[in-house]
């Protein structure tokens, strides 16, 4: 384990910073552990550092697609699965690489316990990005053991799927379970670019792992072509204040981060947005009235207690948490069935049936317009380097113009950052 001093220097070295060239320290948070500290007012726009992965590959999700090990292609004409080791390779290409050869190797030191031909390929898959941690040097594997690790029973999950089908030994076992664990604390997902039809996948990147968490971040990152994680000051950030990240989701209302949070982080966000029923005047996680003569909007009592009751904000009707949380899971399946042809019967839904339930505020609306306006950029006709009608172009800008100017509203309401609705809105 490194001393923070130790921690401090080694995150220095990682992302090509002295103490003297980098805005910021690794200090005690008040969140918890250690955090990044600001060493000087850093202005909205700079960037902090650019993080490189220590090790990256497949996430172990449930539904992460079959892909490629290699090139990380979803589709391709056919898959193979390698003879020795099981991995999901898309071509002889990719069965000839570098990349297959090293990931190979590390597996068929573990003799099977089952014929290749029977092994899950998918199973394997998912253990590949804590396998690839065999492979890091005494520094890298120093420097992976340093991070938190979450320590409850469902991590390391991975591992245990992969030892029904290799004699995995006992000294990598340990290391790769630790790994997991380190991976379900601080991994970022690398999102697949735009329409590449390549699995996104899960890095671990240890300076920005050292950051905390807040609903109203004040940091927002990207990845170059390499891998490389580019974090920016989204805000200007005072000496001495904490940068910070968000590990939900900015558009879900505060039940859904903070179930998210505990559920895959292990603790609950108390942060101002988190703390005030309204969101900043959001109304994000809003429900409509259960009262049918009352058109109000029902809000959490105290948001921070998680069996808190609910009022609404007109008649004042109190509803139990029981109740809420019946109709947040019944909302929740409802979301996790809908798949929608085209942009009209999006739009259709959108306009006629869910906007009967919940206000227009609620989360689920502003994810059906987000996906609204994807879909429109996505058709035939209307995409956004097409020639575009005359009467479907207005439409669509009127849509996105009205959109926008409510999200940008809601970002300086909830003073989030002031550039993440660009990320969604190229106008
Ligand atoms: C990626 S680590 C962040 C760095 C960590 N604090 C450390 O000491 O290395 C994520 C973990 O930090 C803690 N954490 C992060 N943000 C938090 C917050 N806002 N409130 C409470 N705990 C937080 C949680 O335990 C979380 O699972």
């Amino acid at each position: 384990m490194l001393s923070a001093c130790q921690m401090m220097q080694t995150a220095l070295e990682h992302v090509g910073l002295s103490a003297t060239t980098a805005s910021w320290f690794v200090g005690d948070s008040p969140l918890g552990g250690r955090g990044i500290v600001a060493a000087r007012d850093i202005s909205a726009g700079e960037i902090l550092f650019v993080d490189r992965p220590l090790i990256y590959g497949p996430r172990a999700g449930s539904v992460t697609p079959r892909g490629c090990t290699v090139c990380w292609r979803i589709r391709a004409p056919s898959f193979i699965k390698c003879h020795i080791c099981a991995l999901t390779l898309c071509s002889e290409k990719c069965q000839n690489s570098e990349i297959h050869a090293n990931d190979c190797a590390l597996i068929s030191r573990w003799a099977n316990k089952i014929p290749v031909e029977e092994i899950d390929d998918t199973t394997v898959s998912k253990a590949l990005t804590p396998i690839r941690a065999l492979t890091l040097d005494e520094r890298g594997k120093r420097f992976l053991s340093s991070l938190k690790a979450h320590e409850s029973p469902q991590h390391g999950s991975e591992i245990k799927d992969l030892k029904q089908y290799f004699e995995v030994n006992e000294e990598d076992e340990e290391f790769m379970v630790l790994t997991c664990r380190v991976l379900d604390t601080n991994a970022f997902q690398i999102p697949s670019a735009y329409c590449s039809e390549e699995m996104s996948l899960r890095g671990l990147y240890p300076v920005a792992g050292l950051m905390n968490h807040s609903c109203m971040s004040n940091t927002k990152h990207s990845f170059d072509r390499y891998f490389g994680m580019i974090v920016k000051a989204t805000r200007s950030i005072p000496a001495g204040a904490e940068v910070l990240t968000c590990y939900a989701g900015l558009l879900w209302g505060t039940p859904a981060r903070r179930r998210h949070l505990y559920k895959t982080k292990h603790f609950l966000c108390a942060c101002a947005r988190c703390a005030d029923p309204t969101e900043r005047g959001t109304l994000l996680a809003a429900l409509k009235c259960f009262s049918p003569e009352c058109q109000g909007s029902i809000l959490p009592v105290e948001p921070l207690k998680m069996s808190t009751a609910w009022r609404c904000l007109d008649c004042g009707m109190l509803v139990p948490a029981n109740n809420i949380c019946a109709i947040q899971a019944a909302l929740g399946s409802l979301m996790g069935t809908l798949n929608f042809e085209n942009a009209i019967e999006l739009e259709e839904f959108l306009e006629n049936r869910i906007t009967k339930f919940v206000p227009r505020s609620n989360q689920i609306v502003v994810d059906l317009q987000c996906r609204l306006i994807w879909l429109l950029g996505e058709t035939d006709g209307l995409r956004w380097h097409d020639e575009i009608p005359i009467v479907d172009t207005l439409y669509m800008l009127a849509y996105i113009v009205t959109l926008r100017a409510a999200l940008v509203q809601y970002s300086e309401n909830n003073a989030i950052n002031t550039s993440w609705s660009a990320l969604y809105f190229p106008l």
